[in-house]
């Protein structure tokens, strides 16, 4: 039979709803099948074989190298130096981005670039040339089979080879993966649909695409292109982002008027919102992470040299402290918290009055003149223990937005009674809600009628989980928080505190002003501790550190203590404490304890 008519019957079975069956006659030649079969098997674990094709090519490189020029190994040696020099230096432009794999694949150049040299110079069946080959490359290989992305990215690309049967065996035949990208979580594809398909066809067919996907219930999702109407995105997530805590990458922006990144929804994108000019609130019962999230805020401020941060935190420090040299500005108790947002409010009226003169709408924050955002950590603690303060907080949440001075308040349960009877809670643009305990709870975060409609904060089921509100997020969506360890706080406001911004001319004349106007003379203990308002500061904060270590117990003052009774940041005390010690003046009676020597004659 020849070729052209079993295609045309195999064709007509089709048509007919029969697959057709291959039988094997006598007449069958055997090596075109054998190398179509071998072909498709090499091409199937084409990645896995890799590393067999790579000592192949430096096999039949070595070979043909000896035979024509023996001499050229020292130059061959030299390139394999270079491209992995090049490889380590620049790999990340070529999707290396994660170090240790740019160190993997330079360390590969030169091996297998160093084995050619010598084969090159030896003869590749020079002993012991064949055995480092083997063992070697064997050695070599492992990380290559075992790498968790590069297994990933083979196993979506061999699901969605299989696109043609899946289409067809779900009702959307005709449609064609266009693109395919593999992340942390699974993966996403574009997909474009046949003719007179439509995204809310593929939409129905959603849980037999999973069943064709293999693929757990729940896990595709599909989201249109508003471009095209023809075209979709399908998300697998094969692994629930929020399973597990999710560190924190760091910072994703580099100024206030980029969204900052809070974590990552349950369908693995990021959860962006911004902060420009907007009030947030953030709450949740005890221990459900909204200290956390205020770390998440506080590492991406702190990235941004356009936007000053100052920091009232009322349980002695204990949450903001670690920030302290990241803060323009830390107030612990409730003399100091009122000082700071009367300041606050000095400085929104100074630049409204600027605004005004100028004809501007609004404050456009610059490194030269900075927002400034206040981050209030439990909130009802102020409105307790210094109510006074309250009045100046509603003031900077009626209108703060157009000067860019803003607040972000947590609290555990906004209250009428909590948030101080206020403006505060009525004006908080951006909504935070981590875990509450009680149905009604979400209200008081997210807004009135928000549980009805969806938003169940009661329902988190673990830290650092909440539930995003604000204009740009409608809908409601379970988000996770990233999580900052000490250490990453601790590394990260090493890195930040030196490019912090100084206050803007404008907000700096408007608080010498108040001060000359009502020609008051502020007691020390209210006298505000950020570091552009107290022209005395550095001489003030060295007698706070010395009266402490000298005050100190047998056991030592802690590091925590230098820094609440100096307001200096962990770094400049550290600096200090290194000072004083190598004049003799101080010792360390233990680790991370300090106190004076007592036959210092200062
Ligand atoms: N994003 C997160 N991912 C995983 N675990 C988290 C996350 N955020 C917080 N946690 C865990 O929950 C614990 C409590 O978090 P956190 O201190 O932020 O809660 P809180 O709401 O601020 O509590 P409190 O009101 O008592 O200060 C943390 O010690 C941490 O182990």
């Amino acid at each position: 039979m020849s070729r052209h008519r079993m295609r045309r019957d195999a064709r007509r079975m089709r048509r007919s709803g029969v697959e057709p069956v291959m039988v094997m006659t006598d007449g069958v030649q055997f090596g075109p099948i054998a190398i179509v079969v071998i072909g498709t098997w090499l091409w199937r674990y084409r990645s896995e074989l890799a590393p067999v094709a790579l000592a192949s090519c430096a096999e039949i490189a070595a070979v043909v190298l000896h035979i024509a020029h023996p001499t050229w190994w020292a130059g061959i040696l030299a390139a394999a130096a270079v491209a992995a020099w090049l490889v380590a230096l620049f790999g990340h432009m070529v999707g290396l981005t994660w170090a240790p794999e740019r160190a993997y694949a330079a360390a590969l150049v030169l091996l297998v670039g160093g084995w050619v040299a010598a084969g090159t110079a030896l003869g590749p069946g020079t002993p012991p040339l064949p055995a480092l080959m083997i063992i070697g490359g064997a050695i070599c290989a492992v990380p290559w089979w075992a790498h968790r992305r590069r297994r990933a990215r083979v196993r979506v690309e061999r699901t969605l080879a299989a696109w043609p049967e899946i289409a067809h065996a779900v009702g959307l035949a005709g449609s064609r993966i266009q693109s395919a990208v593999v992340d942390l979580w699974g993966y996403r594809a574009r997909v474009a649909l046949a003719r007179g398909q439509t995204v809310e066809d593929a939409m129905t067919k959603l849980p037999a695409l999973e069943s064709a996907l293999g693929t757990r219930r729940g896990a595709a999702r599909i989201q249109p292109i508003p471009e095209k109407a023809n075209r979709l995105e399908l998300r697998v997530i094969e692994t629930d982002p929020h399973a597990d805590a999710i560190t924190w990458p760091g910072p994703s922006i580099t100024s206030i008027a980029e969204p900052v990144e809070l974590g990552v929804f349950e369908d693995g994108s990021p959860v962006r919102v911004s902060l420009l000019r907007r009030h947030a609130l953030v709450g949740g019962v005890a221990g459900a992470g909204k200290s956390g999230g205020m770390n998440v805020i506080m590492g991406n401020l702190s990235a941004c040299p356009d936007v000053i941060v100052w920091g009232i935190d009322l349980k002695r420090g204990m949450e903001l402290l670690p920030w302290a040299s990241c803060l323009d500005r830390l107030a612990t108790t409730p003399k100091e918290a009122a000082a700071l947002l009367r300041d606050a409010v000095t400085i929104l009226d100074g630049r409204a009055e600027m605004l005004a003169m100028r004809g501007l709408r609004v404050w456009e924050p610059t490194p030269d003149a900075p927002a400034l955002v206040i981050l209030v950590d439990e909130y009802a603690e102020l409105v307790d223990d210094a109510p006074a303060a309250i009045g100046a907080a509603d003031s900077i949440a009626r209108r703060g937005r157009a000067p860019a001075t803003t607040l972000l308040v947590a609290t555990q349960r906004p209250s009428q009674k909590a948030m101080g009877h206020g403006a505060v809670r009525s004006q908080m643009d951006v909504r935070i809600g981590f875990r509450v305990r009680e149905r009604r709870d979400t209200d008081l975060i997210l807004g009135q009628g928000m549980h009805k409609a969806g938003w169940h904060a009661d329902r988190l089921d673990a830290p650092g989980k909440f539930l995003l509100s604000a204009p740009e997020h409608d809908i409601p969506r379970r988000a996770r928080a990233y999580l900052l360890t000490d250490q990453i706080v601790q590394d990260t406001t090493t890195r930040h505190a030196e490019r912090r911004p100084a206050l803007d001319p404008v907000s700096l004349s408007a608080l010498n002003d108040a001060t000359t106007r009502t020609h008051t003379v502020v007691p020390a203990s209210v006298e505000p501790t950020g570091r552009h308002v107290r022209k005395d500061a550095p001489q003030k904060a060295d007698e706070a550190l010395w009266d402490v270590l000298t005050a100190a117990p047998d056991e030592g003052a802690t590091l925590s203590d230098l820094i609440a009774a100096t307001g200096m940041s962990r770094p400049t005390v550290y600096r200090r404490l290194g000072q004083l010690e190598a004049d003799g003046r101080i010792h360390q009676v233990s680790r991370g304890r300090w106190r004076a020597r007592g036959d210092d004659p200062a």
